[in-house]
């Protein structure tokens, strides 16, 4: 019978049927951070339980760890104490971890893929819910709760609900300077930030199936801002030309057996499916939030949307939103003042996307804006290194951004860098909740890094097409776009 790669990759790793929809699922690959771990590796210790397969468990750190230094102890006491305990922990229950201290951290979402542990057919789960990023290789990838966490830790099984899947197709052709991330926004805008749950979203059609794997990132990234549980893309010879060479991928004979299952695991041209949504690529426009939850969303070049015609639910939860974040329906969002760009994140921390930005930069000649704090923070240790390497810190340094060392950084500000009071950020990440960047008034506009970088530049929010002219530019080369990882030591900090 025809499949869907979600049920085929379910139907492979379930160990049980537990009733209710529910299923015992053996989880591949998981995947762990500071943030969701400390809790879990306490109550293991409580029950004096080991960890089932410590190989297929990998920790890395990137929500605490400061960005302005490598260096040990960080002078941020939580910070210290909680990667503290991650060293204890990892190296008691004897899991790999990614230490900052050999350079080899990043977001857990962006190492994953970099290193070749993410693959096809894998069953991925992360105690976060942007874990949905590690479908874009045709993984079926969860986030988890800390309990959870528990469970994987202890039997690498983890109880999950079977997911309804909707295609979400996507045909044409994007306009020039309209990126992954506005095709996201747009989709979470047009299908509502309630409007996956209960489902796996598969990515298709033919915008994605030219997409580069960090583009694919992005918009399975913010398929649970939709509220999919998970976001995926099937596997092609993009996923495949990612993977080759990678530090954990197969290699020789294994490597064409591997690629053989990767296309066994695809979804069949004639799978049956949940539901189907058609959208047409050439009408999306860049996307910018102007509210409180990623679904909030218009054109850059639009205006806040009225009340009028709303449900009641809807009116209030708009009306929430111009007073948190100070609008009037009907105004436009072009030229709202912004003090802080933000450049980062498992959105958009990745080598293609700074490489856009310092293309833009450099062409035109254009410069931060007097009073914009601009923050360039890459995803993972490897992607500095490789930015480093081509001169796009300097480039993107001479036009006014602070370079920093890899993290979360001011996604969610689990660390020293937050917003402050009022301040409103225009923000490549994934999230504009009520004081997500750390102060709790603090404002959030999400976009796309060429976004980010045309509102640092003007002061305001600008559309990236008028301020660095279209075509933009042009994608990395899908070889180039997510580095082979060194293992090289961060460079101090001065
Ligand atoms: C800290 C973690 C639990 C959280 C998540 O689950 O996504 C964070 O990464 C976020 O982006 O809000
Ligand atoms: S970069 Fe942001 S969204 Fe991604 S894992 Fe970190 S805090 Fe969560």
């Amino acid at each position: 019978m025809a499949k869907t790669l979600y049920d085929k990759v379910f139907d492979l790793h379930a160990v049980r049927e537990l009733g209710d929809g529910q299923y015992q699922l053996f989880v591949g690959l998981h995947l762990v951070h500071e943030a969701t771990s400390p809790q879990a590796f306490s109550m293991l210790r409580e029950r004096g339980l080991k960890v089932a397969y410590p190989e297929r468990n990998i920790a890395t750190a990137d929500h605490v760890i400061p960005t302005d230094t490598v260096l040990r102890p960080y002078t941020d006491e939580l910070g210290e104490a909680m990667l503290s305990e991650l060293e204890r922990n990892t190296g008691a229950f004897g899991l790999r971890f990614l230490s900052p201290d050999r350079g080899e951290h990043g977001i857990v979402h962006v190492v994953g893929p970099e290193r070749g542990l993410t693959q096809p057919g894998m069953t991925i789960v992360c105690g976060d819910s942007h874990t949905t990023t590690h479908g874009a290789f045709g993984a079926v990838a969860l986030g988890i709760g800390t309990s959870q966490v528990r469970d994987v830790l202890a039997t690498q099984t983890v109880v999950v609900n079977r997911l309804k899947v909707r295609r979400v197709q996507i045909d044409g052709a994007l306009g020039a300077g309209v990126t992954a991330k506005d095709v996201i926004l747009y989709v979470i805008h047009r299908l509502g930030v309630m409007g996956g749950v209960g489902y796996a979203y598969e990515f298709a059609g033919e915008v994605v199936d030219r997409m580069s794997m960090d583009e694919r990132m992005t918009l399975c990234n913010m398929a649970v801002e939709g509220g999919a549980r998970c976001g995926y893309v099937n596997p092609d010879e993009t996923t495949f030309a990612a993977l080759r060479g990678r530090p954990n991928a197969p290699a020789g004979a294994d490597w064409d057996r591997a690629v053989a299952w990767w296309r066994s695991v695809a979804s069949d041209p004639d799978a049956p499916y949940d539901d189907v949504v058609c959208l047409d690529g050439a009408v999306i426009p860049p996307m910018v939030t102007w509210g409180i939850n990623p679904g909030q969303a218009v054109p850059v070049d639009g205006a806040v949307p009225s009340d009028r015609d709303a449900d009641e639910e809807t009116a209030a939860s708009l009306r929430d939103a111009y007073a948190y974040m100070d609008v009037e329906p009907g105004q436009p969002v072009g030229g709202l003042r912004i003090d802080v760009a933000f450049l980062g994140s498992c959105t958009n921390g990745r080598v293609s996307d700074f490489l856009q930005v310092a293309e833009a930069l450099e062409r035109t000649g254009l410069r931060v804006a007097p009073g914009v704090r601009a923050l360039a923070v890459p995803g993972s240790n490897a992607v500095r290194e490789e930015l480093v390497s081509r001169g796009v810190d300097a480039i993107l340094e001479r036009a006014g951004f602070e370079f920093r060392f890899s993290g979360c950084s001011m996604c969610l500000a689990m660390n020293p860098d937050k917003l402050v009071g009022r301040e409103l950020c225009a923000s490549s990440s994934n999230r504009n909740f009520k004081g997500r960047q750390g102060s709790p008034t603090g404002r959030t506009m999400i976009m796309s890094p060429l976004a980010v970088a045309a509102a640092a530049v003007r002061g305001g929010i600008a559309d990236p097409r008028s301020v660095f002219g279209t075509p933009a530019a042009p994608a990395a080369p899908a070889d180039s776009v997510v580095p082979v990882v060194p293992a090289s030591r961060p460079a101090p900090a001065e």
